[in-house]
């Protein structure tokens, strides 16, 4: 066994993300596998710095599998952002003789660690849970798939109502600064446009696209918008678009937080179960500053810096899909 390593904290951090109670559960599990003790820390990092943790063994994560959400609860921690915040985490840590930490979180979480380890030398492996799919080295981040199903089955009732009244629906999804969720969720769900912040869009192009879905014959659309569009909230293309053509009758839905929760797909938990015992093994094997992520359905490690830095690519493929189901 690597680096000596017999006592793992782990947390989970940021927004959270259904899966995470499974990436807890097989990384408590794991640990117990390989005779080592795991520490749950509360509230992320907030945990750390107010020495609030607890002593986890494989019956302490019973049944949160298929539980969304975190038991072990998450924050964004503006403490943790202050030299004198990661100092106390640090005391914590010692005191509670932590060898090493498993980050449960996204690219916010991922640059604490980092930074944590630069400064106290705290071994660490970050698993990527995030439903916004944002993060580089893994093609799927733990939340991601649960909260896609959750945007397709409220879009397919809105499509009922939409339908029914012949309206326009224009959907805000979440993806602060990512067009992931839209853009596969757009797919899925039959939207006549996406709008994600990776493409260049124009109000133009997507009236231009409104026009040719009437002119085809349909008499209700829907369009699905990420947050982080670079055109502007929802509700503001929805009102420049009324201004160019008053006679489409219009409805906004913003799907918000009801993205975030619910059970994870048996995808996310799949996914979770592997992160959490790769992450666990990576540890004893020495490794620290990686990302334990998934690639071709193979697990791999990725440097930390690049998994923060380096961003996944939208598929154009997908675009060119989106494109032409529209017609
Ligand atoms: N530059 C930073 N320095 C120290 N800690 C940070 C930094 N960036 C993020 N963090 C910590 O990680 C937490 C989670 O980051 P956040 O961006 O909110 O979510 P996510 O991890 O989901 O991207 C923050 O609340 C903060 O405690
Ligand atoms: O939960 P909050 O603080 O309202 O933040 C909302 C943001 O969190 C997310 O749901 C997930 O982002 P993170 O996983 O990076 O925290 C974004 O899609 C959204 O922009
Ligand atoms: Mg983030």
């Amino acid at each position: 066994m690597g680096k000596n390593i017999k006592r793992i904290g782990v947390l989970t951090s940021g927004g959270d993300a259904p899966g995470m109670n499974a990436a807890l559960r097989a990384v408590v599990r794991a640990c117990k596998y390989y005779q080592i003790e795991s520490i749950g820390i509360r509230q992320g990092y907030e945990g750390l710095i107010n020495n609030d943790m607890i002593e986890l063994g494989p019956r302490s994560v019973k049944n949160i599998i298929n539980q969304g959400g975190t038991i072990l609860k998450t924050a964004r921690s503006t403490e943790f952002r202050t030299p004198e915040g990661r100092k106390k985490a640090y005391e914590h840590l010692q005191k509670n003789n932590l060898d090493a930490l498993v980050v449960i979180g996204g690219d916010g979480s991922f640059t604490g660690a980092n930074i944590f380890h630069k400064e106290y030398n705290v071994p660490f492996i970050g698993i990527p849970g995030t439903i916004d799919n944002d993060i580089f080295g893994t093609d799927f981040t733990i939340g991601y798939d649960t909260a896609l199903n959750t945007v397709v089955e409220a879009v397919d009732k809105l499509r009922d109502t939409a339908t029914s009244h012949d309206r326009v629906f224009f959907v805000e999804v979440m993806g602060r600064d990512a067009g992931f969720i839209a853009l596969n969720s757009g797919i899925a769900s039959g939207a006549q446009d996406i709008l994600i912040p990776e493409q260049r869009d124009s109000v133009e192009d997507l009236c231009d696209s409104l026009e040719r879905s009437e002119e085809s014959g349909k008499k209700s659309s829907i369009v699905i918008i990420a947050e982080g569009e670079q055109l502007g909230g929802v509700y503001e293309i929805a009102k420049q678009v009324k201004a160019r053509h008053q006679e489409y009758d219009i409805r906004v839905t913003v799907l918000g937080h009801i993205q975030r929760g619910g059970s994870p797909t048996c995808h996310d938990r799949v996914l979770a179960s592997r992160l959490g015992i790769a992450a666990v093994e990576g540890l004893l094997e020495g490794k620290t500053n990686l990302m334990a992520g998934i690639r071709s359905n193979k697990i791999v490690f990725t440097p930390i810096d690049e998994a923060i830095i380096k961003h996944n690519e939208i598929d154009t493929e997908l675009i060119k899909v989106a494109n032409i189901l529209a017609i």
